[in-house]
């Protein structure tokens, strides 16, 4: 099978196409494989659709399915443009969390996100006060003045007692930094789109930024984010590694 390898700014992902919906957990697992695979945080499968230019299956590294990734939704938006399956710069395509619009010029390429939804603002945990937002997936978010120190066992804690991808994030010289825990991954990754739109989000909700910020996650690109007329737009390069044809896996 044909496989088109992507980063979107160190996160990345193994993408193809397929005409038919499946579980394709178990090669989820393989292909992302560090070792054994192609190696990557996600799978896109790209799949025919009646009214949109295609939808997708999304599935974490360990074969886990999820409703949305932002990094992904940019990464497989120029895929489609590239093979003339979404046309005129703009991909429209149906994911687990909704429909996104991705417009591409050239390697940038930004999405309007899904509308989140705020589930919780004052969880306590380790004296700190976390927000519960669902960017597409559900994100925990806390926000410090030092992000050096990851705690990853406090992140896989978290992770598992409220399942979902535990973000720590700070705002300084006009740059929304984050870090990001990753479901699915089970372990930090060097970008997650979902997880810097939330992190936006909670800083935009308690004013402590407006407009179009620039955002640094892990890996240390340039990302933006931005809220126009009610909607969360997320941009930045995409990187369009190899293709490959995948014999045995
Ligand atoms: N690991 C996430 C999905 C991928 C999100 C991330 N890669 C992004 O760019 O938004 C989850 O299971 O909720």
């Amino acid at each position: 099978m044909k496989v088109t390898k992507y980063s979107g700014n160190g996160n990345d992902f193994v993408i193809f196409i397929a005409q038919e919906k499946a579980d394709r957990s178990e090669l989820a697992r393989k292909l992302c494989h560090r070792q054994n695979g192609v190696g990557a945080d996600g799978m896109v499968v790209v799949l025919p659709h009646h009214q949109y230019d295609f939808e997708w299956e999304f599935y974490n590294a360990d074969g886990s399915v999820a409703d949305m990734c932002g990094n992904a939704s940019r990464c497989v938006a120029h895929f489609a443009h590239e093979k003339g399956i979404s046309k005129n710069g703009v991909s429209e395509f149906l994911t687990g969390a909704g429909v996104i619009r991705a417009t591409i010029n050239g390697v940038y390429v930004v999405s309007d996100m899904v509308a989140p939804k705020i589930i919780n603002t004052n969880i306590q945990e380790d004296g700190e006060t976390w927000w519960l937002i669902d960017s597409g997936v559900p994100h925990l978010v806390v926000i410090r003045e030092n992000i050096e120190h990851f705690d990853i066992e406090q992140a896989r804690r978290l992770r598992h007692n409220y399942n979902a991808n535990v973000n720590i994030c700070k705002y300084e010289n006009e740059t929304l930094y984050v870090r990001t825990y990753e479901r699915g991954v089970e372990d930090e990754t060097l970008a997650c789109g979902t997880g810097m739109v939330a992190c936006y989000i909670r800083h935009h909700k308690e004013g402590m930024l407006e407009g179009q910020v620039r955002v640094q996650p892990k890996s240390g690109d340039e990302l933006y984010i931005s809220y126009e007329n009610g909607v969360y737009r997320f941009g930045g390069k995409v990187t369009k590694t190899f293709e490959a044809e995948v014999f045995d896996i």
